[in-house]
């Protein structure tokens, strides 16, 4: 007998990103291919008549996990009951912009989401954060979701840095990505956030290699790696006149698909959660860092124990700066809107 569908809320769903992602979910590639599946699609009013469009390409893929889809522009009613949010609506950055210019914008609809999420969901949801910026819109959600939810449910998307900076270290040691384990992304998904290879592990030649030897170049790996990862999402909005989508839908995926079933032994992934004080980030800061999912209890746990050089703590403090002082702006900005 089939597990009884899941309630998958996807917010921004007549957008970019959620084009590439409502396939991915609903064909089984996050939750498993037993898992049968409702869909909730939240998007803005004016949006409904592309919503319409989504959804009837959806019924049109004839997916047999996809046991319904509902499109909704009231938020009260989308967050009624789910098991998982994406929350990916949001204005997204052009180019010339800082994540961080979005604030102002996006601010708001995590506060009111937040709301709707304590107002409807199972207490056991878990949530993702997209929209920009994404650690930062996660904190408000948070706090307006609490207690009901629990802070540790909610996280926000740092998957996709850690996936390129992944993708930068295999194609630099001439191996391929399932040869590159635990990069690290710490921090901000902004410019401030900090790619660390310095405990990941690449597999040369059949054994494992610390991935500072396996590249054989300090300097690259202190510098361009860095800021290639740091820069992608504008060096696409550049390329492309839009900001990242495919490779942002495929990150909510894989991010979404280890809370639901766990990291491998020995592995962990970046996720944005709020701090317990680790690594000496004040608690409740929407900090990147690495994770290991237990599956049993779909709870995560921050890696302990890393070493941390004076390199690495300068770039800790610079993107904890600005976590902070984007977090100071997002409650000005929330006690200022009467939503
Ligand atoms: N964390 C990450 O790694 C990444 C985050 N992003 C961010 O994801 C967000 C979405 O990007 P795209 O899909 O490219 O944008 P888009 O503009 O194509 O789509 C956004 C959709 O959200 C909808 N929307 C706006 N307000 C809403 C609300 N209150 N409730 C529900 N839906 C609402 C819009 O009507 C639109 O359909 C942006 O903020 C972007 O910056 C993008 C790439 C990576
Ligand atoms: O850069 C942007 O605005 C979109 C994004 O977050 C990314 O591609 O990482």
């Amino acid at each position: 007998m089939s597990p009884a569908p899941l309630r998958v809320l996807v917010t921004g769903a007549a957008g970019q990103i959620c084009y590439s992602l409502v396939y991915q979910i609903a064909s089984g590639s996050v939750f498993g291919k037993d898992q049968p599946l409702e869909l909730v699609l939240l998007d803005i009013p004016m949006m409904s008549a592309a919503l319409d469009g989504v959804v009837m390409e959806l019924v049109d893929c004839a997916l047999p996990l996809l046991h319904k889809v509902i499109p909704v522009t009231d938020e009260k009613e989308a967050f009624k009951n789910v098991d998982y949010a994406f929350l990916v609506g949001a204005m997204p950055r052009r180019e010339g912009m800082e994540r961080k210019d979005l604030l102002a914008a996006n601010v708001k609809i995590f506060k009111s989401q937040g709301r709707a999420l304590a107002e409807g969901a199972k207490s056991t949801t878990k949530v993702i954060v997209v929209g920009n910026p994404a650690n930062t819109n996660a904190y408000i959600c948070a706090k307006y979701a609490a207690p009901k939810i629990s802070p540790r449910n909610i996280s926000a998307m740092t998957r996709l840095d850690h996936n390129r900076a992944t993708a930068q270290i295999a194609a630099k040691a001439g191996v391929t990505i399932d040869d590159v384990k635990n990069v690290i992304i710490w921090g901000n998904h902004s410019g401030t956030q900090f790619p660390d290879v310095k405990h990941a592990k690449v597999n040369k030649g059949g054994s494992a290699t610390d991935a500072y030897a396996a590249v054989g170049d300090e300097a690259w790996l202190k510098g361009e790696f860095i800021s290639v990862v740091q820069k992608r999402g504008a060096v696409i909005i550049a390329a492309r006149k839009l900001s990242s989508a495919m490779s942002a839908a495929k990150a909510a995926c894989d991010h979404i698909h280890d809370w639901h079933f766990g990291t491998p032994k020995d592995t962990w992934v970046s996720m944005a959660v709020p701090s317990d004080g680790s690594y000496g980030i004040p608690e409740g800061i929407m900090f990147s860092f690495p994770v290991t999912i237990d599956a049993a209890t779909k709870d995560w746990k921050i890696v302990q124990g890393l070493s941390i050089d004076e390199f690495a703590q300068g770039k800790l403090n610079a993107t904890l700066q600005e976590l902070q002082e984007e977090r100071d702006e997002a409650l000005r900005a929330c006690e200022e809107s009467n939503i």
